[in-house]
C-alpha cells in the first residue's frame, strides 16, 4: 500500500512524548490508516535522545522518521519542512507534546477527503481548553484570536493541529508563505490560494495538558505574533487599510496587558 497520508511533528526536546505520540497515533489509525500513513518529526537539533527514541520506533515496525535540522531553528520553518518532505497528499501538523490527542487525527485526515483545509478547534460545543489555563494565557490567547478575525473564517486559527491537502500548498506563489511565525496555521489559512467555494473543515478537539517537557510560548513569540499580523494584514487588505491602524490600536492595548502581567508576576 503506498503512502498517501502524513503527519507532522514540529518537535523540540520532546524525546519523552515521541513514543506515546507514535503507539497512540498508529493504533488509532488502525490496520489500513496505518499502511498508508507516514509520521515525520522535524526536531532542530534537540540533542536530547529523540534520534535514538525514533530509530527505535522504527525497528518495531512503525513507519516514522526524523529530519535534524542543524542550521534553522522555529516552528514554522520546521513544519513546512516536513509539509514539503510528505509523501502523501493529505497532511496534519500536531504539536508532539500531546496536547493535541492522537485519537482525532483520523477524523482530521477524514475531513480532508472533502476539504481543502481542516482545523482542529477548541471553539466548538463540548470541548475547550484546559482548565487550569492562567487567566493570562486566555486573555492572550482569546485576544490574539480575534485580531486574526478579519484573516480568516476558521473558528480557531491559532491552532497548532490542522491539515491540508498538499496540492494547495504546492500552488502557493514561490515566497508568498513566511515561515518566520509561529502561528503557522494562520499564515497558509490567509495565503494559500483555497478555493472560495469550498468551506474550511473543523473537528472539535480538547485541547490536552502537557505533562512532558515545556512549552516554548514566551514574550519573544508574542511579538513574533504581532509582527506576523502585521504582515498579513498587509498582504491581505493593502498598506493603507483603517484596519491596520485598528490593529495596532489592538496591539497597543495587548502590549501593556503583557507589561502589566510581567510585572505582577
Ligand atoms: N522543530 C521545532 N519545533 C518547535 C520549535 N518550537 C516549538 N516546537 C514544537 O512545536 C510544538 C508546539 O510548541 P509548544 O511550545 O508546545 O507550543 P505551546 O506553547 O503549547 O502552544 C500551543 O498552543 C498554540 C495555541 O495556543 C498552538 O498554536 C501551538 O501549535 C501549540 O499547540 C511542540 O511540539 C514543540 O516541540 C522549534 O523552534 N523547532
Amino acid at each position: 500500500m503506498s503512502i498517501t497520508q502524513s503527519v507532522i511533528v514540529p518537535a523540540y526536546k520532546e524525546k519523552l512524548n515521541i513514543k506515546p505520540l507514535t503507539t497512540r497515533l498508529f493504533a488509532a489509525l488502525g490496520n489500513d490508516g496505518a499502511k498508508s500513513t507516514e509520521l515525520i518529526f522535524v526536531d532542530d537539533n534537540s540533542q536530547d535522545g529523540s534520534v535514538e527514541e525514533v530509530e527505535a520506533l522504527q525497528k518495531q515496525g512503525y513507519d516514522v522518521r526524523i529530519i535534524v535540522r542543524t542550521t534553522e531553528r522555529g516552528l514554522s520553518s520546521a513544519v513546512l519542512r516536513g509539509f514539503y518532505e510528505a509523501k502523501g497528499d493529505y497532511i496534519i501538523c500536531m504539536d508532539a507534546d500531546l496536547q493535541h490527542p492522537p485519537e482525532s487525527v483520523p477524523s482530521l485526515f477524514d475531513n480532508l477527503k472533502t476539504h481543502p483545509f481542516v482545523i482542529g478547534t477548541r471553539y466548538a460545543p463540548g470541548v475547550g481548553i484546559d482548565k487550569d489555563w492562567p487567566l493570562y494565557r486566555r486573555v492572550i490567547s482569546s485576544t490574539a484570536r480575534m485580531m486574526a478575525r478579519p484573516l480568516t473564517t476558521a473558528s480557531d486559527p491559532m491552532s497548532g493541529f490542522f491539515g491540508l491537502q498538499k496540492k494547495y500548498l504546492l500552488e502557493a506563489k514561490d515566497g508568498d508563505i513566511d515561515s518566520k511565525g509561529f502561528k503557522i496555521a494562520l499564515e497558509l489559512l490567509a495565503k494559500l490560494p483555497l478555493p472560495a467555494d469550498k468551506p474550511i473543515g473543523e473537528v472539535p478537539f480538547s485541547f490536552g495538558v502537557r505533562t512532558e517537557g515545556e512549552s516554548k510560548l514566551s514574550g519573544k513569540v508574542i511579538i513574533q505574533y504581532l509582527e506576523q499580523l502585521k504582515e498579513l494584514y498587509v498582504f491581505k487588505f493593502g498598506a493603507n487599510n483603517l484596519v491596520l491602524f485598528l490593529l495596532f490600536a489592538i496591539i497597543l492595548v495587548l502590549y501593556i496587558l503583557y507589561q502589566f502581567y510581567s510585572l505582577l508576576f
